[in-house]
């Protein structure tokens, strides 16, 4: 279980030395996940005092329970995947095993050395005072923790999320699993149902079937990942399926109760009811704001499913500001980083910045993975807006082919002005891939100026310069197309006019040559009229 922070010999931040016993900080920080240590190391390297309150350990969701434990076992799963599949490379291999244990091993090895860099020991180096306990506000301007008062100018909040637990009769009484406690399993499960078709269910139904347990998801939508676009969803639902999910759309879960041991899940269908089992029962049913206990009513902050905030991440209470998933949804640690960064510097300087989700990427690391930005057409569409979608196959992409990994393609929907929108990109490197559209999009880059970047050749990259160049195809209308042939024209007799010219004046040399007796000078004019011959050629 989750340990508290130690801190090495004689680093605990000092005591208060006011006569009134209070710290006072310029940047008050709340949690120390990815939120709230980007919040905490920037305030300190912009001269700010500031102290970082962390109840549990320093790393937060990203290191302990989110995405590194959870891409570790992804990216075993792949590996085991690569080789079964290495066969159609002309590789052959024996039985392929799965030891779990080294599986693990190796994902407690990784925390523990990608968590140095969030260490009391790195913070207390960087200026940051760090006071592990649980924060409560105790006014508009004060937090205490553990018997400590800190007041603060500016505070930010970065307390994370929660699974969110569903209402199903009978769930609180049999044993399930989160995130917190999955990656704690000591034993691969034989067999595992996973409740909830977001990015988690999908990437950690994927990765346990393949290092080996069987495994049944059930979606309550029609669909997986239901938020982006459809033909993405659709190719996760066939992967998921070759690898051997047993996948139950659409359905409800009316009770869970335990037998023999184990959740046996009560389900109904547009079929009728059916019951599902498994050894594990896993919930990835989505996330609610981490607010409880935190004293919110003393800082003037109302509060209900979440925290409200404006587009610069500030509270009710001016000097308090969110970052994080406790204020975004979906959440994401890249998320996380820059909502951090804006509410710093709306915390403290004059010139505002927004935190705007239409510029957010998503990725779900699944094979292929499955990577977006922005709208959707159907979503620009249902927004009346005019737009246009680009789409390139993955098989037609020379790099896909000579890999043997084909499945995907890039959708990118424009204006009329070739203004990007939005992108999808299923891909086995998607989510690399899609900081390009960002990046396009961030900077206001139409998609016809992809065309012009080198992307190197072969890669999948160019699937970026491929739609590029499509676009640029298709905005060829009828009267460029005129326009272009008229400047042809023209260009050509300008061309013939200067060549007649230079002809006129090699003739004329040629015959002013005639007139003069040595036979040498003739040779040059004789050189320019053969020169013009061959240019006219
Ligand atoms: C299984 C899984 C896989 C994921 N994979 C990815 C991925 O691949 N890519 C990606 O971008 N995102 C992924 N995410 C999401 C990502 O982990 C989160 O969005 C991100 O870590 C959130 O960071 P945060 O700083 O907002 O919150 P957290 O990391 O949750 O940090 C909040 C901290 O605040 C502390 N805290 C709470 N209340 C108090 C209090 N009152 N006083 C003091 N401290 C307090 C908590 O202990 C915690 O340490 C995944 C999530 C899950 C569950
Ligand atoms: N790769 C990544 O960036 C990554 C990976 C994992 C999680 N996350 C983030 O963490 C958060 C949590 O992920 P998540 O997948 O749990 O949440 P989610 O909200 O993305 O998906 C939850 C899914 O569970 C379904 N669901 C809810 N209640 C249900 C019920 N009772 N029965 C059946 N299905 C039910 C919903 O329809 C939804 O599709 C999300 O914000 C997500 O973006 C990100």
């Amino acid at each position: 279980m989750r340990e508290r922070i130690v801190y090495p010999d004689g680093l605990r931040p000092k005591e208060g030395n006011r006569s009134d016993g209070i710290d006072r900080y310029d940047l008050l920080v709340v949690g120390a996940g990815s939120a709230g240590l980007t919040a905490a190391v920037e305030g300190a390297r912009m001269g700010a005092r500031v102290a970082l309150i962390e109840s549990s350990l320093l790393g937060g969701e990203r290191l302990h329970s989110g995405c590194v434990p959870s891409k570790t076992f992804v990216a075993s799963g792949r590996r085991i995947q690569d080789v079964k599949d290495s066969s159609e490379l002309g590789v052959s291999v024996g039985d392929v095993s799965i030891d779990f244990h080294s599986v693990k091993k190796r994902m407690s090895d990784l925390r523990a050395l990608l968590g140095g860099k969030d260490s009391a020991l790195r913070l207390l180096s960087e200026g940051v005072d760090v006071f592990p306990g649980r924060a409560v506000f105790d006014s508009p301007r004060s937090v205490t923790v553990e018997d400590r008062k800190l007041e603060f100018t500016r505070a930010i909040i970065a307390t994370g999320s929660v699974p969110m637990i569903p209402s199903i009769p009978g769930l609180n009484e049999v044993d399930y699993l989160t995130d917190e406690t999955v990656f704690d399993l000591e034993e691969l499960p034989r067999s595992m149902v996973v409740l909830g078709g977001g990015a988690m269910g999908c990437e950690l139904a994927q990765a346990f079937r393949r290092l080996g347990s069987s495994v049944t998801l059930i979606q309550d939508r029609r669909c997986l990942l239901p938020y982006g676009e459809p033909e993405a969803s659709g190719m996760v639902r066939r992967a998921l399926e070759e690898d051997g999910v047993d996948l139950r759309l659409g359905v409800d879960v009316l009770s869970v109760a335990e037998e023999g041991g184990e959740p046996v899940l009560r389900c109904t269908s547009g079929d009728g009811e059916f019951q599902v089992r498994g050894e594990q029962l896993l919930l990835a049913t989505g996330r609610v704001p981490r607010l409880d206990g935190l004293g919110l009513e003393n800082a003037g902050i109302e509060w209900r499913d979440g925290i409200k905030v404006d587009r610069y991440l500030r509270t009710e209470n001016q000097r308090v500001f969110c970052a994080g998933d406790v204020c975004l949804t979906p959440c994401s640690t890249h998320g996380a980083i820059l909502s951090a960064k804006i509410a710093l510097k709306n915390a403290f300087l004059p010139v505002k910045r927004t935190y705007d989700p239409s510029g957010m990427t998503h990725c779900v690391y699944t094979t292929p993975e499955v990577a977006y930005i922005g709208v959707t057409l159907d979503q620009a569409l249902a927004e009346g807006k005019k737009v246009s979608e680009i789409k390139v196959n993955l098989e037609d992409m020379d790099r896909s082919r000579i890999d043997g990994a084909t499945e995907g393609f890039l959708k990118v929907v424009v204006n009329r002005r070739g203004r990007i929108l939005g992108g999808t990109l299923v891909a086995p490197r998607a989510g690399d891939m899609i900081s390009e559209l960002a990046l396009a999009m961030h900077e206001g880059i139409k998609l016809g100026d992809l065309s012009w970047v080198p992307h190197p050749y072969p890669t999948e990259a160019a699937v970026f310069r491929r739609a590029a160049d499509i676009w640029r195809g298709r905005t060829m209308t009828p009267l460029k197309r005129s326009i272009l042939q008229i400047w042809m024209v023209l260009l050509s007799k300008v061309k013939d006019r200067a060549q007649r010219e230079e002809l006129k004046e090699a003739k004329r040399q040629v015959s002013k040559a005639d007139q003069q007796p040595e036979l040498t000078e003739l040779e040059a004019p004789s050189d320019k009229l053969e020169e013009s011959n061959e240019k006219l050629d």
